[in-house]
């Protein structure tokens, strides 16, 4: 079998300051694009102090009792926003190890009668805390994560050879971000307890994880072609960013969502994924129709066959749009917010596969 990643590569956006070291960078990073779905990036601008107030804010918040959590449980939320429980998810059939509060670009309740019912995951955060630096310190990460995106986005154009005005079309301007505590495991169950089970990532278009807890806590792990699962440990002053699914379909599979897990092992971990949106009118003729001179004809051999199989179930499943394929898969994951919010729509959305 051919040699894959064994290792997820480092790329210094700093390197795209100089007419020297650019076209280094952008080759190095369409290698990380079409080969390996993963890498980290470094000196990406975020300032330091943005990102340590929020790693201070991680104990803080998940050590609030469960009375607090639950004032702001997801299960309130038309928006899927706010706090869930250890237990309350599963993926790959197995149930995740992790309690999480999730929160987005803060945006008013605009959704109206009439309108696409997508429309109404925006909305307002559930702030989980009376302190004001709560809200104060995770709005201002994702407002600098946000910019990050874009400024990685169009490297990302630049190195796939595609106008940037085309991936920027494919925006939405709610982000999402998930605050992630996996509580130590069971020693009996050693290092192989599922924090979260494998999984590519749905919702965003491209994913900048924050590693929160210190280097010597390990779980995080990516799949290669060879059905090995490689290591992402923690690099200090890094990112972890990873392909999501939007942008494997409308790359036509040559930049590959890549398949990754968290093993819990006896040591608690943080994490802080920042899922950059995707526009929710985006239909399945524009995500393949955009760019297919681009992935289509001018690639060469081995990237237009990579590119044969896309797995998405936004291609596969019934409706058109991005956002109605979104708000399926959040009210399948999260049937209670599905009864309560979305009751003309629970019946079809269960039982339509
Ligand atoms: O916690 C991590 O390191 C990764 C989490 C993840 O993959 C996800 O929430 O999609
Ligand atoms: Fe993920």
């Amino acid at each position: 079998m051919a040699s894959d990643f064994q290792s997820i590569p480092v790329i210094d956006l700093s390197l795209a300051e100089s007419p020297e070291t650019r076209p280094g960078l952008l080759e190095q990073l369409h290698y990380a694009l079409t080969q390996v779905g993963f890498l980290y990036v470094s000196n990406h601008s975020v300032p330091r102090e943005v990102i340590q107030d929020l790693r201070n804010l991680l104990p803080r918040l998940f050590e609030l009792d469960q009375e607090a959590k639950e004032k702001v449980a997801l299960h309130n939320s038309p928006h899927f926003l706010g706090y869930s429980h250890v237990g309350s998810e599963t993926t790959a059939g197995a149930e995740d190890r992790r309690e999480q509060f999730e929160f987005a670009t803060e945006l008013p309740n605009s959704w109206r009668d009439g309108r696409p019912l997508y429309e109404r995951l925006m909305g307002p955060n559930q702030w989980p805390s009376d302190d004001p630096q709560t809200r104060k310190f995770v709005e201002r990460y994702i407002q600098e994560l946000t910019q990050l995106g874009e400024r990685f986005l169009a490297l990302v154009a630049e190195a796939l050879s595609v106008p940037s005005k085309a991936l920027f079309s494919f925006l939405s301007y709610q982000h999402r971000l998930k605050l992630v505590h996996y509580p130590p495991s069971d020693p009996s169950l050693g290092s192989r307890a599922q924090g979260v089970g494998p999984h590519k990532d749905s919702s965003g278009w491209w994913t900048f994880l924050l590693q929160a807890s210190p280097p010597h806590v390990k779980g995080l792990q990516a799949l290669n072609k060879n059905g090995e699962w490689i290591d992402v440990p923690v690099i200090q002053d890094t990112f972890v960013v990873n392909i999501g699914q939007a942008f494997e379909v409308v790359t036509h599979g040559v930049c590959k969502a890549t398949t990754h897990r968290v093993l819990s092992g006896p040591l608690e971990r943080y994490s802080v994924p920042f899922f950059q949106g995707v526009r929710g009118s985006l239909t399945k003729g524009e995500a393949l129709g955009t760019l297919k001179d681009y992935f289509g004809t001018k690639r060469s051999s081995s990237e237009v066959d990579a590119g044969v199989h896309i797995d998405s179930a936004f291609l596969r499943g019934n409706y058109d749009t991005w956002g109605e394929s979104q708000l399926r898969t959040k009210i399948r994951s999260h049937r209670d917010v599905g009864r309560k919010f979305y009751a003309d729509l629970f019946d079809q959305y269960l039982n339509d596969s």
